[in-house]
């Protein structure tokens, strides 16, 4: 089935219009075939009137010459003045012949005497003639009271054999006697004077007495006896002329037209069967409604080819309607707002998303507007506090820059958001121009940006960012030749907050710090922070000078010491830090970033070395001291290797004058420089892992001491204390190590004493507690070394395994001198007795500071006084005198 479009409205329009015209043909066909029916009949009806007329007349003529014929006889023949047995038949035969020669219809003529005997004939038989005339006839033709021409119905010859009429009519005789006169006429003969030789189709012609009696038809009835038309012709036509009467012989509907002759009550009929009369017009009719089946087919096809042309425009209309629903679909779906132009820069269309992002264009946007209207409130909105004239100015620029150039541009809105605009031609001259909200791709990559240089938790430029502008710092100021200068700054002790405090609170101050630098510098300075505790700020552009940069720079580090050193609150609570910072200066020569960040942290821990909280500027003595440093890692290294090192022990007495231990203290025997102390290089070797392996082997070299001290009664009740460091400690496998050196040298536990600084127990105090409680239990015993230099709290001390407290040396130093040291010894003697630990005074240089700890309650001492470092010859010397004098004192005793 096809599919139909088209509404039904139009549908029934067209299917109605198509009716009116089919109706108009069927109309006009019926009016023609009606009329073609009309005139044909008319026709019919005018040829049979017209051949009834002539045939009437004709017959007339015919039957008077045949009537006047047998009239003439009397005076042929002398007829009323003779009897009839006087007529010669011979003569009277031979007149007749004569006679009847003269009408052609009449095949003879007869005198007949009232019996019907043939007195003569002009047939050759002359009275011979045999004669069969109807029965009744003779009789009728002999009653008539008036001598008057009848006509028989039709019979067959006797002689001829054919259809035969007898005309007959009486005659007087002189005596009175009756004679008939009487003509024989074939059927044949009188029927073609009825016909005429007309041709009229299907014409059926009768002559009928009004009886209905058929005397004669055309065309001709062989019938033996003469049938009785019914109903008679006056009953069929009245007026004498009738439509769709029974025609007279085949009784089908006809035109059937008559007329009475003159003789007797005969009629000459015409009937013409409708069939044949509407014969021509049937044709016509066909023809007519052949042509309106045409015009009909023709309307139908027009209606259904119109339909189709309809259903075709409103398929293309639907099609024009459903692609312009999907593009509005499109649209609308669009991420992006969207207005197309014509050649006239007249707004043909645009999607609801421009409406969202520009929605004080609403009230503007329709079809056909000028596009410089949608830019005017556009300026209005934008350029608010603008001239009439600047906001023109700024239209005519828009609209001159959308028809020169399509690169996609931004547009910052008033409401903060960034538009992409992009403008593209169209092939038709106009413009389409989209609208793409860039404001999160913006953000992100701003976000993007921000993540890759900037500090998430200070918002600080990070490392990444401070390089490159450093670089672009060095790059200005080698051209300029400005001076800048790079501070270097790390927290004091922060380490110490974040373990104590937790790192939230860490995170706090570091924000703080970051503020507070930020106001410490100008506007173009950066302060970046570089991870952890340490952040750097980059002054550029001091002087031309280098010292008064470095002055200017000195001012600003001196203005962060005094902001930083300024009290913060963290989480509720007062908390004072201070930063050590590091300065050096830049430019006058395309330095590498990296060298001059080296430069100010170098600065930055000669600050530390020298106490915290201070500047420093790096001078290059600082990167010879670096440089050396390098160096001595290297040879600690070879050193290791080689076998350089040696053990010294410095003995540890009881106030009695017993040797109670011995220190184990490191020696490097250098091959040229000969004995090397560990300040000289045990810094070094504790920044760098080399540390452990040398702690490593001091642990060993002592186990194997005592190990080996461990079969000699003098010795082997000797403890030795080994110095820890932090990196050594903090080694995974510590313990394990410790365990596995007691094992392999079989030195016994207790006799080893593991001597961890303060700071050391400090950091990381439960992975402290951890490894002492472990070795603990094997035996080894722990002393605090430094102790008192560190900020120890009781709470701490009384959770770690400890032996012994051993006080710091710069105390000890200044006992009797500082009075702040006295009470600090005291305290620590005090907090070693009540936890029930040894105590011992490092240092101890004088009998005076000796007898100060002695009265504070110290009973160990280690120091220059008592006995030095030395090798462990020396060491078993003091420990035999030891041993004699005590058995003298025990012998004396
Ligand atoms: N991790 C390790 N550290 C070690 C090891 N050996 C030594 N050290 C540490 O090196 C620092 C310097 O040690 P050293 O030069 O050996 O000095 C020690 C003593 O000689 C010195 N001392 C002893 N008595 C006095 C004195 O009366 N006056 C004075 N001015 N100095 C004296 O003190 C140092 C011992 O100190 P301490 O260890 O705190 O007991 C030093 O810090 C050593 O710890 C090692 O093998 N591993």
């Amino acid at each position: 089935m096809r599919d139909t479009t088209t509404p039904l409205r139009i549908r029934a329009f067209v299917w109605a219009g198509a009716a009116v015209f089919i109706a108009a043909v069927v109309m006009v066909s019926a009016a023609l075939v009606w009329n073609a029916r009309k005139v044909a009949l008319d026709d019919y009806e005018a040829q049979a009137t017209r051949f009834v007329a002539g045939a009437e007349a004709a017959l007339n003529r015919s039957l008077l010459a045949v009537d006047v014929l047998l009239a003439s006889m009397d005076e042929l023949l002398g007829l009323s003045g003779s009897m009839s047995e006087w007529v010669d038949p011979d003569l009277a035969s031979q007149r007749l012949r004569s006679s009847a020669r003269q009408n052609l219809m009449v095949r003879y003529v007869a005198l007949l005497d009232a019996n019907g005997k043939t007195i003569a004939s002009s047939d050759a038989a002359g009275s011979a003639l045999p004669l069969q005339l109807p029965p009744g006839f003779l009789a009728s033709v002999l009653e008539q009271p008036v001598s008057t021409l009848m006509i028989s119905p039709p019979v067959v010859s006797f002689a001829t054999a054919e259809r035969v009429l007898y005309f007959a009519r009486h005659l007087r005789m002189a005596d009175s006697s009756l004679v008939v006169a009487i003509a024989e006429l074939p059927v044949g003969a009188l029927s073609s004077v009825l016909v005429q030789g007309v041709d009229i189709t299907g014409l059926q012609v009768t002559l009928e007495r009004a009886g209905g009696l058929l005397l004669l038809s055309a065309p001709n009835r062989e019938e033996a006896i003469t049938p009785v038309l019914s109903p008679p012709l006056q009953e069929v036509a009245a007026l004498g002329q009738a439509w769709k009467a029974p025609a007279r012989l085949s009784g089908e509907p006809a035109l059937v037209v008559y007329r009475p002759i003159l003789y007797q009550d005969l009629r000459i009929s015409a009937s013409i069967p409708l069939r044949d009369a509407l014969a021509g017009w049937r044709d016509q009719r066909n023809a007519i409604a052949l042509t309106g089946l045409l015009f009909v087919a023709m309307i139908v096809a027009a209606g259904n080819l119109a339909l189709r042309y309809l259903d075709r425009m409103s398929q293309a209309r639907l099609a024009i309607a459903q692609s312009k629903a999907t593009l509005d679909q499109a649209l609308e779906s669009m991420v992006s707002g969207f207005v197309l132009l014509d050649g006239e820069q007249r707004v043909v269309q645009w999607n609801s998303r421009f409406e969202e992002i520009f929605p004080w264009l609403r009230a503007v946007m329709a079809p056909m507007v000028p596009f410089r209207r949608v830019m005017e409130e556009t300026a209005r909105h934008h350029l608010p506090r603008a001239s009439e004239e600047e906001r023109m100015r700024w239209v005519e620029l828009r609209l001159l820059k959308q028809n020169q150039h399509h690169e996609p541009h931004e547009q910052v809105l008033p409401n903060g958001r960034t538009i992409q605009i992009t403008e593209r031609p169209t092939p038709e001259g106009g413009l389409v121009i989209t609208y793409h909200d860039v404001t999160a791709l913006r953000r992100a990559s701003a976000e993007i940006e921000s993540l890759a240089f900037y500090d998430p938790l200070t918002n600080l430029p990070n490392r990444r960012l401070l390089m490159d502008r450093m670089q672009q710092v060095i790059a200005a100021s080698v051209r300029s030749g400005q001076y800048g200068a790079l501070l270097f700054l790390d927290l004091d002790h922060f380490k110490t907050l974040n373990d104590t405090m937790g790192h939230e609170v860490g995170d706090m101050l570091l924000r703080q710090v970051a503020e507070r630098l930020k106001t410490c510098v100008r506007r173009e300075d950066t302060v970046a922070r570089l991870g952890g505790d340490e952040f750097v700020v980059m002054l550029h552009e001091l002087s031309l000078h280098s010292e008064e940069a470095a002055a200017y720079a000195r001012r600003v580090g001196e203005k962060i010491l005094r902001t930083l050193n300024m009290p913060y609150s963290l989480a509720g609570l007062s908390h004072h830090s201070t930063p050590s910072i590091g300065a050096t200066l830049m430019g006058g020569a395309l330095q590498p970033s990296v060298d001059l960040l080296k430069q100010a942290d170098i600065a930055m821990y000669q600050v530390k070395s020298q106490g915290r909280n201070a500047l420093c500027f790096f001078d290059p003595q600082m990167q010879i001291a670096i440089s050396v440093r390098a160096q001595l890692e290297g040879d600690l290294q070879a050193a290791l290797a080689a076998r350089q090192f040696a053990l010294h022990y410095q003995p540890q007495f009881h106030l009695d004058g017993r040797i109670v231990g011995a220190e184990a203290l490191i020696r490097w025997i250098h091959p040229e420089r000969g004995l090397i102390a560990p300040s000289a290089f045990i810094g070094v070797a504790e920044e760098s892992e080399l540390i452990v392996p040398m702690g490593h082997w001091v642990l060993r070299t002592a186990c194997e001491q005592l190990a080996a001290w461990e079969n000699d009664a003098r010795y082997r009740h000797v403890p030795l204390s080994v110095n820890v460091s932090a990196r050594q400690f903090r080694q995974r496998d510590f313990v394990a190590r410790v365990v596995e050196v007691l094992r392999e040298t079989g030195a016994r536990p207790h006799l080893l004493k593991l001597e961890l600084t303060e700071s050391l127990v400090l950091d990381n105090v439960d992975d402290t507690i951890a490894k002492m409680g472990l070795l603990k239990t094997k035996g080894v015993r722990f002393s605090v070394d430094d102790f008192g230099t560190g900020y120890s709290s009781l709470a701490y001390l009384t959770r770690l395994p400890l032996d012994q407290l051993k006080i710091d040396q710069s105390f000890v130093r200044n006992l009797g001198v500082r009075h702040t040291d006295d009470v600090i010894v005291q305290t620590i003697i005090g907090m070693a007795r009540n936890l029930e630990l040894d105590v011992i005074a490092e240092g101890v240089e004088t009998a005076q500071q000796k007898a100060l700890l002695a009265d504070y309650g110290c009973q160990l001492f280690q120091g220059y006084l008592l006995g030095m470092p030395g090798p462990v010859s020396e060491l078993e010397v003091l420990l035999q005198q030891a041993a004699t004098q005590a058995s003298a004192e025990g012998a004396a005793g």
